[in-house]
């Protein structure tokens, strides 16, 4: 199936190993926080729709941070779709899926990552064309071992796992040869947001990259 996707889903989970999942509260936060993660080594940002001025902060970072690969998280349907690809995200991840959703991915002009955490999820999500993944939530749904075990049947779907992923497990989902990035909120604990602290922001993004190299 062709889509016109601006970057494909494979481009943006060949970017780097590590994903952060952002949900951040207020807009002057957006480009300092950026700029802390591409100065840790990081490009590729999810901006998770899960605050008001989510839309603020994708469209501000699309704006005036040109080295972000910014992308909209918790995108659960067409119309937020829609909204994410007008505020600037260059893609969007989805915790799930509906068939609407799928659809509107295929007629947009950003890439779509929906989100499974079943094998007959993850059939529906193949028979609509879709071959890159969000596997949510990682750890609740089995991790690592399920992971591995739908290698067998599909080695070809590749996985940006998300949810209970930490300094602790995160090596090891990248060790699958179907994970190509892992994602969370660990880089970014919310008291080092709120509190501005971008340094501390770098650091952990500077230690969760080089210990994937
Ligand atoms: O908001 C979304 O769209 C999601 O799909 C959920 C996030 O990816 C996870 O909540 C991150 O999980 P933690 O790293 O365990 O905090």
């Amino acid at each position: 199936m062709t889509k016109n996707w601006k970057i494909t889903s494979e481009e943006i989970f060949s970017q780097g190993p590590i994903v952060p999942v952002l949900v951040v509260k207020d807009v002057e936060h957006a480009v300092p926080l950026a700029k802390a993660l591409i100065a840790g080594g990081i490009r590729v940002l999810e901006v998770t729709l899960r605050t008001p001025a989510a839309l603020d902060v994708i469209a501000k970072i699309a704006k005036e941070v040109p080295d972000a690969l910014i992308g909209a998280g918790t995108v659960t349907n067409r119309a937020q779709l829609k909204q994410v690809e007008a505020a600037g995200a260059m893609f969007a991840i989805s915790p799930g899926m509906t068939p609407d959703l799928l659809e509107a991915g295929n007629e947009g002009c950003i890439a779509l990552i929906p989100g499974i955490s079943s094998i007959s999820e993850l059939m529906k999500g193949l028979d609509h064309g879709y071959t890159h993944f969000k596997f949510f939530p990682a750890e609740a749904s089995g991790g690592v071992k399920a992971l591995k075990a739908i290698g067998g049947p599909f080695p070809d779907v590749a996985f940006c796992p998300t949810g209970g992923i930490s300094p602790s497990n995160y090596l090891e989902y990248l060790a699958l040869p179907n994970v190509r990035c892992a994602g969370g909120s660990w880089l970014v604990p919310d008291g080092a947001l709120e509190n501005g602290e971008w340094d501390k922001i770098t650091e952990l993004a500077k230690q969760a990259v080089a210990g994937a190299q």
